[in-house]
């Protein structure tokens, strides 16, 4: 390779940057863990300078050169802002950095609804980055994920031995499903319209359909889950928690949702999922549909930060449970497979869709 030509140093500009792509997503991680947002959300005045930031966050005095340096990276990395500011205890108009948040670090607060503080740390801990660093002697081994070679037992086993990784992980999801119940009882109302009954399959502990039971009074919600996630949630007017497995026989329901559930297992799985919801559906009568909530890769083709994140998350899949993000022709192929007549997709104002699927 030429040393002089443009190719050359983009193509090593790249590798070097990759190799060091680490180096944003430590820092981020550090400032949950700090508690960087909080202390700076919490001043008077919504800016700290390097000094105050020390103090605030407990940090050795010898070791305030070094957060500055942490938070050049992090305002690099466009997670906060720094403006000067005139010093307090300077009367010659010298000034000083003062750290601010963005709307990004606004997501980092303890007391943001939708804070995403729980992704950033289970996708950084070091149990998932552990199974990431495995990934090219799983390629060679037999064991069913890279999850499995780093920890010698699966994903389930592990989080339910490791409560509190679990339990971080649990919260953030059921913070996303607050944000989702919003968007389907307001923006994707007309999808529920009409419905006499509905079964969110894998539906936890029932953030989704507690707001769907609210929103339809007239809709019978059901919360299907395996029985130790569901025992002990109480049931309501139309809203009911129901233990079992959803490769065995589902109860009768008009309409079944599926939230972040297929994107956990392989073509064979889905399609079996898929066919049991289709004899469910049909069993309540004519009409009915399924309602998938997942992401389709390359649904926002023109948005590439989006996309590279569908694609990250594909590889999470695979890392943790041999499954995938599916394109719009495998979704297609999913659907076609498990015996449905047709679909329709609505991407979502984020990295996922909506589908809609008809018997
Ligand atoms: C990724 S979580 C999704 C939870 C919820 N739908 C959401 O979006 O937040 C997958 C859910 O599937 C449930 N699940 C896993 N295997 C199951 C099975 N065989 N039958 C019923 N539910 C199952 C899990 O307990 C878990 O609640
Ligand atoms: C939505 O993206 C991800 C989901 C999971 C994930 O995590 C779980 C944790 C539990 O304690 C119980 C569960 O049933 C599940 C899941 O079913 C499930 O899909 C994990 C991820 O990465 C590790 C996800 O992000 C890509």
């Amino acid at each position: 390779m030429d040393l002089q030509t443009a190719e050359f140093r983009e193509a090593q500009a790249k590798i070097w940057s990759q190799a060091f792509s680490f180096a944003n997503c430590a820092a981020l991680k550090c400032a949950v863990k700090l508690g960087i947002a909080d202390a700076i959300d919490n001043h008077d005045k919504k800016a700290l300078t390097l000094s105050e930031l020390t103090e605030e966050l407990s940090i050795k005095p010898s070791k305030s050169p070094f957060l500055q340096r942490l938070m050049r990276q992090l305002v690099n990395a466009g997670f906060f802002t720094e403006a000067k500011q005139l010093r307090d205890d300077n009367k010659d108009g010298r000034t000083t950095t003062a750290y601010a948040l963005t709307p990004v670090s606004r997501l980092l607060l303890k007391n943001e609804q939708w804070n995403l503080r729980g992704i950033v740390l289970t996708m950084l801990d070091p149990a998932e980055l552990k199974a990431w660093s495995v990934l090219n002697d799983w390629f060679k081994n037999d064991d069913p994920t890279a999850f499995q070679t780093a920890h010698e037992k699966n994903y389930w086993d592990y989080t339910a031995e490791n409560t509190q990784h679990c339990q971080i992980f649990e919260d953030a999801m059921a913070n996303d499903s607050v944000l989702v119940s919003k968007l389907l009882v307001t923006e994707y109302k007309f999808l529920f319209e009409g419905l006499t009954s509905l079964i969110d399959l894998g539906g936890s502990t029932g953030t989704i359909a507690k707001a769907l039971a609210k929103s339809f009074p007239n809709l019978k919600c059901t919360v299907f889950d395996l029985p130790h996630v569901v025992a002990n949630l109480e049931s309501t007017k139309n809203l009911e928690f129901v233990g079992g497995d959803m490769f065995e026989k589902l109860p009768p329901s008009n309409a079944i949702l599926l939230k972040w559930i297929l994107h956990d297992w392989n073509d064979e799985d889905c399609v079996k999922i898929l066919k049991n919801c289709k004899k469910a559906i049909q069993e309540k009568g004519n009409g009915g549909k399924v309602i998938i909530i997942d992401t389709v890769v390359y649904s926002q083709k023109n948005e590439k930060e989006l996309v590279d994140l569908q694609i990250s998350m594909d590889m999470a899949m695979v890392i943790n449970f041999a499954a995938k993000e599916r394109t719009e022709e495998e979704w297609e192929h999913l659907i076609r497979e498990a015996g449905f007549s047709g679909h329709k997709i609505f991407p979502m104002y984020d990295f996922r869709s909506i589908i809609e699927v008809y018997p």
